[in-house]
């Protein structure tokens, strides 16, 4: 299951992150994975734009309770503004399962894409994501996101013209299993919609299932 988040920033943390993108400095990509042969973008590289930028998303992410509820987070990683100008793209791949993290191991088991240009303002740039043989593309609005399983392979089209400038990060979930995810999000869903028209007795047995599965579920 793939969720977008069409309002994940406010029109003025778009402004200022785009804003603290364009004075500062990039780099080849590659620096995170010399060895693909598929990457070509450039990566932001500047201490202090990283520190307030991966903030500011990680911020919007963890406050987003569809995010929260649909990924169950234990864990992000830093998020990164990333930036493909015209001619680059990021070749299929399936992204890597294991990161360090501050030193210690993290398991990706999601990954995010933050919209932060106009998708008028660029031309490609589209991110694939290849489901079996079908496929679906994602192009958002400026300060929405995307969220899918980091088991996909995926891409991005290239760029031909313009800049495509994204914020990126990956999950660790409480709830590695994609397909358990899923059915826990759809049963949360479902409850919450619904359950204040159940009867009480009902609602409690609901609510027994949810509490139930989410122990045998969830890692810490
Ligand atoms: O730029 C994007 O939307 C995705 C980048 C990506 O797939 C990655 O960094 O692994
Ligand atoms: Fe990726």
């Amino acid at each position: 299951m793939i969720k977008q988040i069409p309002d994940l920033l406010s029109g003025r943390e778009v402004k200022t992150l785009k804003a603290l993108a364009a004075k500062a400095n990039f780099v080849d990509g590659r620096i995170s994975n010399p060895h693909s042969k598929v990457k070509n973008n450039l990566h932001l590289h500047d201490e202090k734009a990283w520190e307030k930028s991966s903030s500011m998303l990680e911020t919007a992410l963890m406050r987003h309770e569809d995010f929260r509820n649909f990924a169950f987070p234990s864990g992000i990683t830093k998020p990164l503004i990333t930036k493909y100008d015209a001619g680059m793209r990021y070749g299929l791949h399936p992204d890597s399962p294991m990161m360090m993290v501050e030193g210690k191991a993290f398991r990706s088991d999601l990954s995010c894409t933050i919209f932060l240009n106009d998708p008028d303002s660029y031309e490609g740039g589209a991110l694939r994501i290849l489901l079996g043989d079908s496929q679906m593309r994602f192009k958002g609005a400026a300060g929405s996101a995307v969220v899918y399983p980091s088991t996909t392979l995926h891409e991005v089209e290239e760029v031909t013209e313009g800049e495509r400038l994204v914020g990126l990060c990956f999950i660790q979930s409480r709830i590695p299993d994609t397909a358990k995810r899923n059915l826990l999000y759809e049963l949360n869903e479902v409850a919450a919609l619904e359950g204040l028209g159940m009867s009480d007795e009902n609602y409690t047995r609901i609510q027994a299932v949810q509490f139930n599965l989410s122990r045998m579920w969830m890692d810490n």
